[in-house]
């Protein structure tokens, strides 16, 4: 890790200077600069060229994607993680392939065309051969984390970047891409370096859960309150105890022990005492003399790696199944595609959006195509079920843990999506209590019905959906952090109707699916074109499917066929919920309001009006339905 103090921009200048004259380890050069500015001055380049020809066209860097389909669907929760740590800082995170080549970019929008001049965007190379000194040549040149800052980059028009990168690795220990954080601060940031660092170690992990589905996982860690942190050693064995691999940590730990090791390499006692005993935690020895807290997790508790190989049937069915979901909008297209990618390796999605943006539908197609399509989808509304009922509805119960409860018991909703999809609908309205024992259900991938019995295995895929801002909730203490993370693998954010590039194509759809004889008058596509849609796809279509059913026979949907709300002349209700920090609740509530407002206080019509039920309308601006 680079632990040098903090040095300025000119001190930086200096040891460029003294880079450009031949000097190959300059006082306050980071590590491996010196020796890289070697590398590719023996390779012939030179600080003044522009290396834009380093660059893969279209289907190359489509071919390159598709190589690495795995490394990409691992690795996006994590830069969608990182760039969240670090949003609004003027940088950029990165994936790039074991060439260097950059496959994917999260990054803030200021620097996105800083970066673009520079080529700092997918399908350039940063190899050394064709950018010269630059953290991810040096990461890759050397296999080890670099930072490389300011003018300490070799080709001149890269001296406003300062970069951080760490090689990805498999689990046998070879490169397969780079993690980069990339920005244009003038100073050192030393905590990217730790960042990419913590980001590579948990895309390894994820990756390594996933690739031996019929293996025991052993995690361990001396302290046993540290494991299930990045800290902790994880080896992969085979029902007779052979060695199948081994995480980063481990490999430090175990050095050179080689896959098909037997058991008696790693640690003292046997695999079957081990595994006849706890499986939460227990003591055991490692052949290094180390005394270590093991967690072991069987192969019904880690059912995500099935999924690696239905990944690529369910890419050529997604086309078809996502076609529905959009007529044409290429964001929601890509950002459904990312999460039919992510969630086809077991990964944890989030979908966020205001009431009525199709999260719902979304989960159903993502579901359909998800490596569970087999099993159940099972939907839970966690605002709808009443408070006292949660823990049973949720976790089943045994006979008479209760009274009225049936007397043979009941399996709880978690416990029917064995094998299928679990949808959290409204995950903010879950109770702190109970998002305590969803955590536990969680992690431990077992059930413990309300009025004890024995704790049942459960396996399936998670999707939870939100119009709340869940991060800003977390940040209240009104939503657990470490549930959060749990259940956002992947965070993708469902685009108002408003913002959407296609509404014009799903009004035509909505029409063509309903009555396909029905048309539309120009002045009342106007219309609807121009309405600000707080109630999103739920109100287009309820407003066309009442339109289609108002109009004369013959005659085209005209404008007395539509709803007063759309005739009103209100200025639209102010909702710019495009920023990621933007709470969509408050923008939602001012929605409501204004529709409430509009109907002088008649909740039944703006009900209507927003296409959502009386009763939501009445709980969502947190009044009873007494009426
Ligand atoms: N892709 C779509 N094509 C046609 N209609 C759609 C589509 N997506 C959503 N809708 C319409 O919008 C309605 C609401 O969709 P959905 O329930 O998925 O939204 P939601 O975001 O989950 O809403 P809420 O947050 O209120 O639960 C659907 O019942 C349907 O009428």
């Amino acid at each position: 890790m680079d632990d040098r103090p903090l040095s300025g921009r000119e001190e930086l200048v200096d040891v460029r200077r003294q880079l450009l004259a031949g000097d190959v380890s300059p006082p306050g050069a980071a590590d491996g600069v010196g020796a890289s500015w070697q590398r590719v001055q023996r390779a012939g380049l030179s600080p003044g060229l522009c290396a834009a020809d380093a660059m893969l066209d279209a289907v190359s860097l489509q071919l390159a994607r598709e190589e690495n389909e795995r490394l990409i669907a691992f690795a996006l929760p994590e830069l969608e993680n990182l760039h969240q740590q670090i949003a609004g800082s003027g940088s950029a995170v990165l994936l790039a392939d074991a060439h260097g080549v950059i496959l994917e970019r999260q990054g803030d929008p200021g620097f996105r065309e800083r970066s673009r001049q520079v080529a700092l965007s997918p399908g350039a190379c940063w190899g050394e051969g064709a950018r010269g000194t630059n953290a991810i040549g040096v990461a890759l040149a050397e296999g080890r984390c670099a930072s490389v800052h300011g003018p300490e980059h070799f080709l001149e028009c890269n001296t406003f970047l300062t970069c951080a990168a760490t090689p990805i690795r498999d689990p046998g220990g070879g490169i397969i891409g780079l993690l980069d954080v990339s920005g244009d601060q003038p100073a050192r940031q030393l905590h990217a370096l730790g960042l990419v660092r913590m980001g590579a170690r948990m895309i390894e992990n994820r990756m390594l859960a996933a690739e031996f589905p019929e293996a025991i996982y052993l995690h361990f860690h001396a302290r046993p309150e540290l494991l299930g942190t990045l800290g902790e050693g994880i080896a992969a064995v085979d029902g007779d105890g052979r060695l199948l691999a081994l995480n980063a940590v481990a490999r430090s730990h175990f050095a050179n022990l080689a896959p098909g090791t037997g058991f008696e390499a790693l640690f003292e006692g046997s695999l079957e005492h081990l595994l006849r005993g706890d499986s939460i935690s227990q003591m055991i020895r490692t052949t290094t003399g180390i005394t270590v807290c093991v967690r072991v997790i069987k192969p019904q508790q880690h059912g995500a790696a099935h999924s690696v190989h239905l990944a690529d049937a369910g890419h050529a069915r997604s086309q078809d199944q996502f076609s529905e979901l959009h007529a044409g909008d290429p964001a929601v297209a890509e950002t459904l595609q990312r999460a039919q990618r992510v969630f086809a390796r077991g990964i944890p999605l989030l979908i966020e959006g205001e009431t009525g943006t199709g999260k719902e539908w979304a989960a159903r197609a993502l579901h359909a195509l998800g490596p569970r399509s087999d099993g159940p989808l099972v939907t839970v509304n966690c605002a709808a079920i009443p408070e006292g009922l949660a823990e049973a509805e949720l976790f089943g119960y045994v006979p008479g843990a209760f009274t009225g409860a049936s007397a043979s018991g009941a399996d709880g909703r978690v416990m029917e999506a064995n094998g299928g999809t679990l949808f959290l609908d409204e995950i903010g309205d879950m109770p702190l209590a109970l998002q305590t024992r969803l955590l536990r259900v969680i992690q431990e991938r077992s059930v413990l019905p309300v009025g004890g019995g024995a704790p049942r295995e459960v396996d399936f895929s998670l999707i939870s959906a939100t119009n709340c801002d869940l991060a800003a909730m977390v940040a209240e203490g009104r939503f657990r952090a470490d549930l959060y993370y749990r259940l956002c693998g992947l965070r993708i954010q469902l685009p108002s109707l408003r913002s959407r590039a296609d509404l014009a194509g799903l009004i035509d759809r909505f029409i063509a699916d309903e009555d396909p004889q029905a048309a539309l008058s120009a002045v009342a596509r106007e219309k609807l074109l121009g309405h600000h849609w707080p109630g999103n796809l739920r109100e287009l279509h309820n407003v066309l499917r009442t339109a289609i059913a108002l109009r004369e026979p013959g005659r085209p949907i005209d404008i007395a066929d539509l709803p007063e709300t759309l005739m009103a002349n209100t200025a639209p209700v102010p909702l710019d919920v495009g920023g990621a920090s933007d709470d969509l609740r408050a923008a939602e509530r001012r929605c409501m309001e204004a529709a409430v407002a509009a109907h002088d206080g008649n909740y039944s019509a703006a009900a209507r009006s927003l296409g959502i039920s009386r009763s939501t309308l009445y709980r969502r601006l947190g009044r009873g339905d007494n009426g």
